[in-house]
């Protein structure tokens, strides 16, 4: 593949677009990623013929963080306020959801991933400060960086949708690193808070055909379950991180070893 038929493979791009709620279904594990800003009143979502018609979460669950000014999702008769990098589980239901901004003028960020659901958990708001906090990695191998599990087995129940997100350290630029597999879940990253001229390099594909995508602000990296995936970003970054499948054990990855990259 050249450069330009992976980035059409395993780029979602033309996110976070003002006054709009736009999404991508992909063929990995039936994944959705998507994004709304409201800046008028609400966004909603609707009812799609690819997902079988009815409601959006019929058959669904959704995960959500707010990466922008605060916000509020509603779902059903509920009502969710969402700060900055609060995370939102939706179980499965044929519920109304809608997003909502606190100030249209300065609105929130909603970013979602959505995974088909064989059960319905109840719908639960995390805050940044609920999450489960790693500190990992070192400023001498430019990787010192935390890993904020919100949406995971003890905080939230789910079918299979596991979310959170990372923040790299100032002085730091790599995410994950050597890269690592797990054949058991397909994983997307979507890469924030770059200066429009940052670039990540994140790198995809079986670990003896290493791929490289040059990831702008924004935009979203998808994992099918035999690709590899780390990246190095020109600057700090932060990633929005999820993954569906089998199972929802964290720590199960296949490390590659960094001389098997090929
Ligand atoms: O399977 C786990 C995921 O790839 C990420 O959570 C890894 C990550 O956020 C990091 O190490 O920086
Ligand atoms: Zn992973």
């Amino acid at each position: 593949m050249r450069n330009e038929d992976l980035r059409e493979s395993f780029v979602v791009g033309e996110l976070m677009q003002d006054g709009v709620l736009a999404m991508t279904l992909s063929d990995i594990d039936r994944g959705i990623i998507g994004s709304a800003v409201p800046t008028g009143e609400i966004l909603a979502f609707g009812s799609f013929e690819e997902l079988g018609g009815g409601a959006f979460t019929s058959r669904r669950e959704v995960g959500v963080i707010n990466i922008g000014a605060p916000g509020s999702i509603t779902v059903g008769d509920e009502s969710f306020a969402m700060n900055r990098l609060d995370s939102l589980y939706i179980g499965r239901g044929d519920h109304s959801v809608s997003f909502k901004s606190d100030d249209p003028a300065d609105p929130a960020r909603f970013y979602f991933v959505s995974y088909p659901a064989h059960a319905s958990y109840p719908h639960k708001r995390v805050t940044q400060a609920e999450a489960h906090r790693i500190d990992l990695g070192e400023g001498k191998t430019c990787n010192e960086r935390t890993i904020f599990q919100s949406l995971r087995p003890g905080i939230v129940e789910s079918c299979q949708l596991v979310m959170g997100f990372t923040c790299i350290a100032e002085g730091s630029v790599w995410n994950t690193f050597p890269p690592h597999t797990h054949d058991r879940r397909s994983e997307f990253y979507f890469y924030f808070d770059l200066d429009d001229d940052a670039r990540v390099f994140h790198f995809m594909g079986k670990p003896d055909e290493l791929k490289a995508l040059a990831m702008s602000n924004e935009e979203a990296a998808l994992s099918p379950s035999w690709s590899m995936h780390c990246g190095v970003g020109s600057g700090a970054y932060s990633f929005i991180w999820s993954m569906g499948g089998e199972n929802q054990e964290f720590d199960d990855m296949d490390h590659v070893k960094q001389a098997a990259l090929a």
